[in-house]
């Protein structure tokens, strides 16, 4: 091999100092989250050019498509079943009913990815990527995530050809409507009743998607929620389209003694699966967000990746449905949202953008449209807090 180019040494020489920032400190993910950006520089500077098309080619689909295959034969589960011990492929064979040589193949794949460690010829044990990926959370994210965007992915270029590049605006003639061939908006689809085990994928992998602290863990709660009436009648947050609740129900473990009610609003579909286990202490109401919001003066309406689903015109149609519902100078609207910079946007971010665009025709805003959006129906933005650096931002909105 040749001797280090000049940005190599660089990259290296940065790679080492920010490893001496790395702690083991869990309340600073800052220095890990630098480390990992100056690794990736050195990965992507590493790697030729024809590597990097390579593996998007071939490594990267099989990946996904092994993953989620792994979850129909429960190999995962499977895998960390004894201890954790290693099994060899005729041993997983007999626990998922699969050909032991098709796992060997799938295994030094998934070996490949780092999601399983290989000890020793034809068997494998789990690594911590293997438990995670036995969660609830990440079972049912890779399920949504493979299940619809497959299928949309591959009709994307043909939608983008019929409609001559235009950048996607209509919530009613989305990249999602076109793949699945259907009028109803995504929404609608999921809540249809033979959609029911889908809505199941849906609610965990919303409980998975947010990298880093929730909001309240990385920002002022009591200078965000100043002043809240001690009336322990009054309602102190409601979560407007917040799925099966996992950000108020966290919110309540974390604040048990703040006063106030707590109320998740959802669509029938979300609220009929709420399991048996949802707290008594929070109200679960099915509410439409394009409807009048019934309930007036709360001090918080908060609303987790609701308005990114949408364009602008539904996103004003859901703030003007607050106007009216909000008590000048205490009610606020949280809107706990990805911000996307200007310049230099984030992969979590762009990500996040580009999914919008496939499943919904809507977009991650700038602060610049955040601002723009509000000021089109009576609202103003009165602080942005950054929570901890993380890409989602809890967007403090008051009325003009
Ligand atoms: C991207 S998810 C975000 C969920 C949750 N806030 C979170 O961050 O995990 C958007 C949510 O909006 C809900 N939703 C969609 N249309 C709605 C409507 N018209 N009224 C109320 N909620 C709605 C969906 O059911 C879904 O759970």
């Amino acid at each position: 091999m040749n001797s280090p180019s000049p940005d190599i040494t660089t990259l290296l020489k940065d790679v080492d100092a920010k490893g001496k920032s790395v702690t083991n400190s869990t309340s600073d993910d800052n220095p890990r989250k630098a480390l990992l950006e100056s690794a990736r520089s050195l990965v992507t500077a590493l790697e030729t050019p024809f590597e990097v098309v390579a593996r998007m080619n071939w490594f990267d689909p099989p990946k996904w498509a092994m993953t989620r295959i792994g979850y129909d034969l429960n190999l995962f589960d499977k895998m960390l079943e004894n201890n954790r011990s290693p099994k060899s492929c005729e041993e997983l064979g007999k626990l998922t009913g699969a050909d032991p040589k098709l796992l060997s193949r799938m295994l030094k794949h998934l070996y490949c990815c780092g999601f399983v460690n290989e000890t020793g010829s034809n068997e494998f044990a789990p690594n911590a990527i293997t438990a995670a990926l036995a969660t609830r959370i990440c079972k049912g994210m890779t399920i949504d995530c493979y299940d619809l965007m497959n299928q949309v992915n591959a009709k994307l270029p043909e939608y983008l050809k019929n409609t001559k590049y235009q950048n996607p605006t209509d919530k009613d003639a989305s990249i999602f409507q076109f793949a699945f061939d259907t009028k109803l908006h995504y929404f609608e689809w999921l809540s249809l009743p033979e959609h029911a085990a889908k809505i199941e994928t849906f609610n965990a992998h919303m409980d998975f998607k947010t990298l880093g602290k929730k909001w309240f863990q990385s920002t002022d709660v009591s200078a965000i929620l100043n002043d809240p009436s001690p009336d322990p009648e009054s309602v102190l947050m409601i979560d407007i389209g917040g799925n099966a609740g996992h950000d108020i129900v966290d919110f309540k473990k974390a604040f048990p003694e703040m006063k106030g009610r707590l109320v998740l609003q959802e669509l029938p579909a979300v609220i009929n699966s709420l399991t048996a286990d949802f707290p008594k202490d929070i109200e679960a109401q099915e509410h439409d967000m394009f409807t009048p919001q019934p309930i007036h003066g709360a001090k918080a309406y908060y609303l987790h990746m609701v308005l990114h689903d949408w364009p602008d015109d539904s996103c004003r149609q859901v703030l003007a449905q607050l106007v009216p519902a909000m008590k000048n100078g205490y009610s606020k609207i949280l809107l706990n949202e990805i911000v996307i910079k200007d310049k230099d946007a984030d992969w979590f971010s762009t990500s996040v953008d580009m999914l919008m665009m496939l499943c919904h025709s809507a977009y991650e805003r700038t602060e610049s449209d955040w601002r723009a959006l509000c000021e089109g129906v009576g609202l103003r933005v009165s602080k942005i807090w950054d929570c901890e650096g993380n890409p989602e931002k809890v967007i403090e909105i008051e009325l003009a």
